[in-house]
């Protein structure tokens, strides 16, 4: 890409510069550097590297699978389950779908090797799963049904066991392999004779599984003369309303997540992870997910069948349900959001995600369009987007890319476009709706003290250990959902945005007037960041400049955050640098501020003097004391809470590697002494610091100690926060865990506090997203 940039001539690059969509001079650059890579050999060298297959890494190859099975083969001889699990995955994803090894289908055979290696790691149903999967691609695969008897017998499943054992006997072609079914079916029957024989539901593929809460309320879309169009509701609502609930338009994996969660439905990854049919890059929780996305299924051959046909009435039965159920429940839409990518070519694996995530708009535009008319593309979109206010090196990117994307499509879709300065100005446009619109998908996830994650959702505590929990969300998709992009941002929003699978919930953690802007936060709010950071982070990320009541009325939180103490001993007045002062003063300008402050609120006592003068007249200087006007040598107190934040990074450092000395706790208990001599009591560096103290207490089994420290810091983040926001609920998630390891009676204010906050933010969907819920609740 680099190359491709660098050779444009720099009267091009001037005309991108100026380029505008309203006064339509983008088709005339767009168009033009068209023309300018037509006669660039290094633009068709790269097409071709990205778009044909025979370049690409990514397709299907005989000779990888096979190594990758021999190293698998290696490891389950060694007992090494978890790296032949592994190998086997590997080999699944590159093994050709209708090639054969030795007699029987490749990836039914590795299907079965991972079976066996499962069963061997006690996962049983994913071990039933993969056998069902080498079924449906081989029903007459003696080893497929010999596996899942056995699989069944170590479920319990006693009576699909002597199904799937008589049905292995009977496609069993030599004598030897059917006289080891027959005595291991001789075991069974034995075992089973005078005991009633439990009839077990099928298992089934991972379903998509939602709690079915609707939203109720009426909304409409009002125009704002700030922020464009925006969302309202068209009576009160209170707190905790599901107000939206939708499917996304189009979306993406992360790539630092295509190893861990499904491409399809962002859920953690299983140990039976299924892969692409036609290239090596997407992994699935599910052939569900798998067939959603790629529009493929499993192929049976009919003459294979045919074989099970001569099976006796019940058992043939039988074996029709277990390959062939998932085939019935499957309603396969012919508007995949990977089939356009998926024939091992490689642009899908090294574009940015957001060009890829691009594409897929493009494809899914195609491929409910009957004229292929990508002019009329961006207009039926209906996104906003901020093309005119772009910075050069975007517009010069979103140009390049759209050019080579088009090129890439072109191979999937052949002539039902053509490449020119319309459909490609069209991509440069949906490339910045992207930018604007792109909600990022995002999991909770709990991580213990010990560096354990609950990937499954299913927990298994040792009775004595009640090991602290930290909440951790996990970016791991990006989505565009066409309604949902009609909400606007607000540094303190009413509404909280989250995902169960692939699929978005707004819901209220205020109460909303009728005809008020239901807002949810882009990713800063109030209490995460100052005004100035979370405005750069606005600019940068959507390019729009935040007119959210956040940034334009004074608030406890920004001006504390990141605030120095006052010199004086007992003031609680703030002080604050340059940087955060300035835009504090553009806020305090304009805050009415006698009828909005009262005397006991907090923000009262941290800025005092500034309120009791006339708006007018404001005089703040940086290192002034907000509420006494006593000076403060900043210089001196940033340089001594740089030296502690070290010490402080330290401790961090040393939890991480779970190496904690005395030493390293004494010494950070010293260095939060001297944060808290040179800094607010509510700046936030100070409640990072107690939480890490807190953190290193629980490790070194100092309970008392850190439930202290916790506590400390939740006093601070109640202060930067609404005490009922979310994040105040992660932390005592901490809190909790802590007091039920002591015995602390308190874990159940903690707990229910924790409850509340929770069905508040998530509603019904609360032990859905965070399944730790459930224990903290059995706890009490
Ligand atoms: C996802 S869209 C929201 C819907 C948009 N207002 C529309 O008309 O389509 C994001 C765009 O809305 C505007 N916007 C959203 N929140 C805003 C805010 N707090 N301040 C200013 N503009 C905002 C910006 O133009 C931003 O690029």
């Amino acid at each position: 890409m680099e190359t491709l940039k660098a050779a444009i001539p720099n009267e091009l690059k001037q005309s991108i510069r100026d380029s505008s969509n309203v006064e339509d001079t983008l088709r005339d650059t767009c168009s033009s550097l068209h023309q300018f890579f037509l006669h660039f050999q290094p633009f068709h060298q790269v097409v071709t590297e990205l778009a044909d297959p025979s370049y690409a890494l990514c397709g299907k190859s005989k000779e990888a699978s096979l190594e990758y099975k021999q190293l698998g083969n290696q490891c389950f001889f060694d007992a090494d389950y978890v790296k032949a699990l592994d190998y086997y995955t590997q080999a699944l994803r590159r093994a050709p779908f209708e090639v054969g090894d030795m007699k029987t289908n490749l990836v039914a055979t590795l299907y079965i090797n991972r079976a066996i290696v499962l069963h061997k790691m006690n996962l049983l149903v994913e071990c039933l799963r993969d056998c069902n999967r080498a079924l449906q691609i081989c029903p007459s695969y003696a080893k497929a049904w010999y596996r899942r008897g056995k699989a069944n017998v170590s479920l319990g499943n006693n009576r699909d066991a002597i199904c799937d054992l008589n049905i292995a006997k009977s496609v069993e072609s030599s004598t030897g392999g059917k006289r080891q079914v027959e005595s291991e079916l001789k075991i069974i029957l034995d075992q089973s004779k005078g005991t009633n024989i439990v009839v077990q539901p099928q298992y089934k593929e991972n379903s998509l599984s939602t709690v079915g809460e609707m939203p109720q309320i009426k909304l409409r879309s009002v125009s704002t003369p700030d922020k464009g169009r925006g969302m309202v509701p068209s009576h009160d609502v209170s707190p905790g309303s599901l107000v939206h609930a939708e499917e996304p338009y189009a979306t993406i994996i992360l790539k630092q997540c295509r190893e861990t969660h499904c491409h399809y439905c962002f859920n953690d990854l299983p140990a039976d992870r299924v892969p692409c049919i036609s290239c090596s890059i997407p992994l699935y929780c599910s052939q569900q997910c798998q067939i959603k996305a790629g529009g493929e299924m499993f192929r049976i051959s009919t003459e294979d069948s045919n074989i099970l046909k001569n099976l006796p009435g019940d058992i043939g039965k039988y074996a029709a349900e277990v390959i062939q159920y998932n085939d019935c429940e499957q309603k396969i839409d012919d508007v995949t959001e990977h089939k356009h990518e998926c024939q091992g070519v490689h642009w899908p694996a090294v574009l940015p995600s957001e060009i890829v995530l691009a594409g897929r708009v493009v494809a899914k535009f195609l491929s409910k369009s009957s004229s292929g008319d990508i002019a009329s593309f961006v207009e039926n979109l209906e996104l906003s987007h901020c093309y005119e206010h772009m910075p050069f090196e975007s517009k010069l990117d979103s140009h390049i890319y759209a050019i080579v994307l088009l090129y890439c499509l072109k191979h999937s879709y052949g002539t039902m476009f053509s490449i020119d300065g319309i459909s490609i100005s069209q991509v440069v446009i949906v490339i910045s709706q992207i930018k604007v619109n792109c909600m990022t998908v995002v999991r909770l996830k709990s991580i213990d003290a010990h560096g354990l994650s609950d990937q499954s959702g299913g927990f298994t505590f040792h009775s004595s250990v009640h090991l602290t929990s930290n909440v951790e969300q996990v970016r791991v998709g990006k989505a565009i959902y066409k309604a949902g992009s009609l909400f606007n941002h607000s540094c303190q929003p009413n509404v909280h945005a989250y995902f169960l699978s692939r699929t978005l919930y707004l819901r209220t953690t205020k109460v909303v007037a009728a005809g008020c802007q239901l807002e949810l936060s882009y990713g800063p709010q109030v209490g995460l960041w100052d005004c100035k950071d979370r405005q750069n982070f606005l600019k940068d990320e959507y390019a729009f400049h935040c007119q959210c009541a956040g940034c334009s009325e004074v608030n406890l939180s920004d001006i504390v955050i990141n605030a120095f103490r006052c010199v004086k001993p007992n003031c609680s007045g703030a002080v604050l640098e340059s940087r955060v002062l300035e835009c504090e003063k553009q806020k305090i300008k304009h805050f009415p501020i006698p009828n909005k402050v009262i005397k006991n609120d907090d923000i009262y006592e941290v800025c005092l003097h500034t309120f009791n003068q006339n708006d007018a007249s404001i005089n703040i200087q940086p290192g002034y004391c907000l509420k006494c006007g006593s000076y403060s040598d900043l210089e001196s107190s940033r340089t001594t809470v740089d030296k502690a934040l070290i010490c402080i990074k330290r401790l961090q450092d040393a939890i991480q590697s779970k190496d904690i000395s005395n030493t390293s706790i004494s010494d950070a208990l010293r260095s939060l002494h001297l944060l808290r001599s040179n800094l607010h009591a509510y700046n936030k560096v100070i409640a990072e610091a107690e939480d890490n103290i807190a953190q290193a207490f629980c490790l070194v089994g100092e309970l008392q100690l850190s439930v202290d420290h916790c506590k400390a810091s939740i006093q601070i983040l109640e202060k930067l926060y609404d005490p009922d926001d979310i994040v105040i609920a992660y932390e005592l998630v901490k809190l909790s865990s802590v007091q039920l390891s002591l015995g602390d009676d308190s874990a159940v204010d903690s707990i229910s506090r924790i409850g509340a906050i929770f069905s508040r933010y998530y509603g019904l969907h609360a032990d859905l997203v965070f399944p730790y819920l459930q224990y903290l609740r059995r706890e009490i």
